[in-house]
């Protein structure tokens, strides 16, 4: 047999690189002449948004994350720059850059995992609901894209209102004939990481070992904490159980304020997706017991929606688990949870079939 020949290998390296389209490169800037044979063992996971706030630090620490081995970065805007960027970190990720929609389908195709974290984010004095007229028809277009290229990819949806664009993606899915209930999630992480350093606080122990559920929804009153569950076992005086519900669900716009017209959580956004996303792909490599806050198509109350602590696996939410013992506080949070939840998801539903 001829030995590889030099060109022979950068144009196997570049096809490995870039299937297509190419990724993009500065005129003049070959692949690189060097002798990989493909792929680590690994997920693909493509980052939707990857060029925003929460896309760019999600992105650096999808690179970072072992069980990825291609990592596609796609945005509508300033993705060359990203990719070029993320991909000189020495982690296995294979990275390609993917920019406007013409290249959409080419990132999608053959994913395992996208996170989608496009859209305009929250400026002081709005609502997360006042996002909807502009994220409804992204997150519309990149699921018709996800059910397109990467049907049985699982999808972890970030944009906002997230009440309202899980059901929007998932009628896309159903319109598409791809939905599995199992493989939309809602990301809510943030609201527990947040709930975790909260009550850490108030208890003076390490956040990390502690963990709050948070069910319900990912806006004002529907984020709803449960701190009779917090572990480690503790109690609380009211005073501190009405501090606590109310910063936890205030969070978000604890941020926008504080940003001032900048935007709204992005670092501590990534770093929640980012280790949803890591939950994600343990549940899909085989891991048992990896157990999540998610807002997922759900038969726990009477809505189709619904934040609880699920069981991730092969296939995604392979189970919601119940919402266990509420006391009165959070039974009477839980009716005002409901009944914003259910306009928020009718509304998506609406936007679909109108
Ligand atoms: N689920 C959650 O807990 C949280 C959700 N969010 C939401 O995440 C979303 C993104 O927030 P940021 O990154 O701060 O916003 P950003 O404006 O910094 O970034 C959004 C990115 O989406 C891109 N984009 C817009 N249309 C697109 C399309 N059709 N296809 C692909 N990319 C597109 C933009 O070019 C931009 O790069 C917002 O809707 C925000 O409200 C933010 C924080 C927490
Ligand atoms: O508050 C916002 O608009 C962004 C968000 O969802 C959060 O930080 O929880």
């Amino acid at each position: 047999m001829q030995p590889d020949s030099a060109s022979h290998r950068i144009a196997r390296v570049a096809a490995h690189l870039s299937p297509s389209p190419r990724p993009q490169m500065e005129e003049g800037v070959r692949p690189a002449p060097c002798r990989a044979k493909g792929g680590a063992p690994g997920f693909k996971v493509a980052v939707l948004g990857a060029a925003g706030g929460i896309g760019q630090p999600l992105s650096l620490l999808m690179k970072l994350n072992p069980l990825v081995s291609v990592l596609h970065l796609y945005d509508v805007v300033n993705t060359p720059g990203v990719t070029a960027d993320v991909s000189h970190m020495d982690t296995t990720a294979v990275v390609r850059g993917f920019l406007g929609p013409n290249q959409l389908e080419a990132a999608l195709t053959g994913m395992d995992l996208v996170i989608i974290p496009a859209g305009l984010p929250r400026k002081p004095g709005m609502t997360r609901d006042d996002l909807f007229n502009k994220n409804a028809g992204i997150v519309r277009s990149l699921c018709e894209g996800v059910a397109k290229c990467c049907p049985n990819a699982i999808v972890n949806l970030i944009s906002n209102p997230v009440n309202s664009t899980v059901p929007i993606a998932a009628e896309v899915f159903k319109k598409a004939g791809t939905y599995d209930p199992k493989r939309l999630l809602g990301v809510t992480t943030l609201d527990v990481a947040r709930a975790n350093t909260f009550v850490a606080e108030v208890l003076g122990i390490d956040p990390k070992d502690v963990n709050v559920p948070v069910v319900g929804g990912h806006a004002g009153v529907t984020i709803l904490p449960l701190l009779s569950q917090v572990h480690p076992p503790c109690s609380f005086t009211p005073d501190e159980i009405s501090y606590l519900t109310k910063r936890i669900q205030n969070g978000g716009t604890e941020v926008v304020e504080a940003k001032a017209g900048a935007g709204s959580a992005t670092l501590s956004m990534a770093f929640a997706a980012a280790k949803f996303g890591d939950a994600c792909l343990r549940a899909m490599r085989g891991d048992a017991g990896v157990v999540e806050c998610s807002y997922v198509a759900s038969a726990v109350t009477e809505l189709p929606f619904f934040a609880t602590k699920v069981r991730l696996g092969r296939a995604g939410a392979e189970e919601v688990l119940p919402l266990g013992p509420l006391n009165d506080f959070e039974r009477a949070g839980l009716e005002m949870a409901k009944k914003e939840l259910m306009e928020s998801i009718q509304k998506g539903i609406d936007f679909m079939n109108k």
